[in-house]
């Protein structure tokens, strides 16, 4: 069994994954790998001076036989001396309230529970068991399913978590050498049914896929550990220059994030998949939905595309909208009209964040729009959102002008027409469209007036 240690030992230094000192949490679920990862780390305990906790959930789906795994699990730990935090999680009631899919709620609701130990005990890493026939799994499922930029790398070495890292030392391993090292140590796992049920994706490339591989070349595992370290490494490195871009690129507004078109299609084509990456992503809470390459290629192409508004709804509750030169990204939502009533000393706020208020003379304040009231004006003002024949009356000898001709020659793009707010006296009069027009009705600068000021 020299080789296995010698062959992981040497992983966790080429990929530096542990220090002397450490304090690591190993996650067990009593299962070959797990248990054959805690006594790996135990028998390098007294040379590393690591500091090793185990922890374990009990998912609550086999009734008392997972209850008696936890503590089997317990009972190791105290054998090799190795503290041991385990918890009971139902699981099922999680499921039967949000009617989410039983192995990512699992999986969820698990690493709240590391993200919580390391917290409390001060841990900087957790060690999971994912060996190399995981990670041909994964990537081959990732591919298949059609995830997109970094995904498809399938599980990193070593990634941030919580008040620290992950750290994977046996993706260099197969399950087979595991299982090995497992009789040479004559150590009893518990083994999972549902590990071998068809009707886990995973299980059916386990199955049926991975044995062709390995027939093919029995080292295949470490090929694709290769091929995953080179496209984490050259995708961390172009998500750098991607953030980078989308940084001065990217407007953060209430409403949504927003950029130009141009701007954006003159960046290389990795950095625009990793730039809508990321923007799409930051809409999905913990990351939840997986962006496929698809998805990511639809938008760019839509975006190439010239002409009318153009929209993609994507998975969950997001959708882009290009129209003119601009894009947003944004929550899929009616955006639905609105009127206030506008009288001195009020302030209103617009869904937008937008803000109307009533000072007395002039006002000078930068990022502010204003309009000088006439003494006549009757209120309480309406601010209000268009309406179909919406018209302007235009100072000098303009005559009046369709508000709806008004967005079309400044630009506006078609999703900002339904929200821009349009300012009237009492009687339905248009006074002013903020940012683009007044009327004939603005006092002039001589007179004494109330100023109207808007900050979008
Ligand atoms: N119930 C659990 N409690 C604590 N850690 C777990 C639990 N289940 C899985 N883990 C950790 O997460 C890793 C990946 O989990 P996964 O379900 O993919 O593997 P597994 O088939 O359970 O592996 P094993 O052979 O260790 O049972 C495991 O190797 C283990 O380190």
């Amino acid at each position: 069994m020299g080789s296995f240690v010698d062959k992981a030992k040497k992983f966790i230094v080429q990929n530096e994954l542990l220090s002397k000192g450490d304090r690591i949490l190993v996650g067990v679920s009593g299962g070959p790998d797990s248990l054959a990862l805690l006594h790996f780390l135990v028998s390098l305990r007294e040379e590393m001076g690591l500091d090793i906790t185990a922890c374990h959930v009990d998912h609550m789906f086999r009734g008392e036989q997972s209850f008696f795994e936890m503590k089997y699990v317990e009972r190791i730990c105290s054998e090799w001396e190795v503290p041991f935090v385990g918890e009971r999680i139902n699981v099922p009631e999680e499921i039967a309230k949000t009617s989410g899919n039983p192995q990512s709620v699992s999986r969820q609701l698990r690493y709240r529970f590391y993200e919580g130990i390391m917290k409390k005990r001060k841990i900087s890493l957790l060690a999971l068991a994912h060996h190399g026939d995981d990670q041909m799994e994964t990537i081959l499922m990732r591919l298949t399913r059609g995830s997109s930029v970094g995904a498809s790398g399938g599980m990193r070495v070593k990634r941030s978590f919580a008040t620290g890292w992950i750290i994977r030392p046996f993706l260099c391993m197969t399950r087979s050498e595991i299982e090995a090292y497992i009789d040479e140590n004559q150590l009893k796992p518990v083994y999972d049914p549902s590990n071998k049920k068809d009707v886990y994706t995973r299980n059916r490339y386990r199955k049926h896929v991975l044995p062709f591989l390995k027939e093919e070349n029995p080292n295949a595992h470490l090929h694709f550990q290769q091929y995953s370290e080179d496209v984490h490494d050259d995708d961390d490195y172009l998500t750098q220059l991607a953030e980078k871009a989308c940084k001065t690129m990217m407007k953060r507004k209430k409403d949504g994030l927003f950029f130009n078109v141009e701007e954006f299609l003159q960046l290389p084509s990795p950095l625009q998949r990793r730039c809508l990456y990321r923007a799409v992503s930051s809409f999905y809470e913990d990351h939840s939905i997986e962006l496929s390459a698809f998805h990511i290629r639809e938008m760019i192409d839509m975006l190439k595309r010239k002409g009318a508004t153009r929209k993609i709804d994507l998975p969950g509750h997001v959708r882009m909208i290009r129209s003119y030169g601009h894009c947003i990204i944004t929550e899929k939502r009616e955006r639905n009209g609105y009127s206030y009533e506008l009288t001195i000393g009020d302030t209103v706020t617009l869904p937008s964040g937008g803000v109307f208020s009533i000072k007395k003379g002039s006002c000078k304040n930068g990022g502010i729009y204003t309009f000088r009231l006439h003494p006549d004006t009757k209120f309480p003002l309406q601010i209000r959102t268009r309406k179909e024949g919406d018209r302007i009356r235009l100072k000098g000898k303009g005559g009046s002008k369709k508000v709806k001709s008004l967005f079309i020659d400044e630009k506006i793009p078609s999703f900002l027409r339904d929200e821009w707010p349009i300012v009237t006296d009492a009687n339905g009069e248009i006074l002013w469209v903020p940012q683009l027009k007044k009327s004939k009705f603005e006092a002039s600068s001589d007179g004494t007036f109330l100023t109207l000021q808007y900050t979008p």
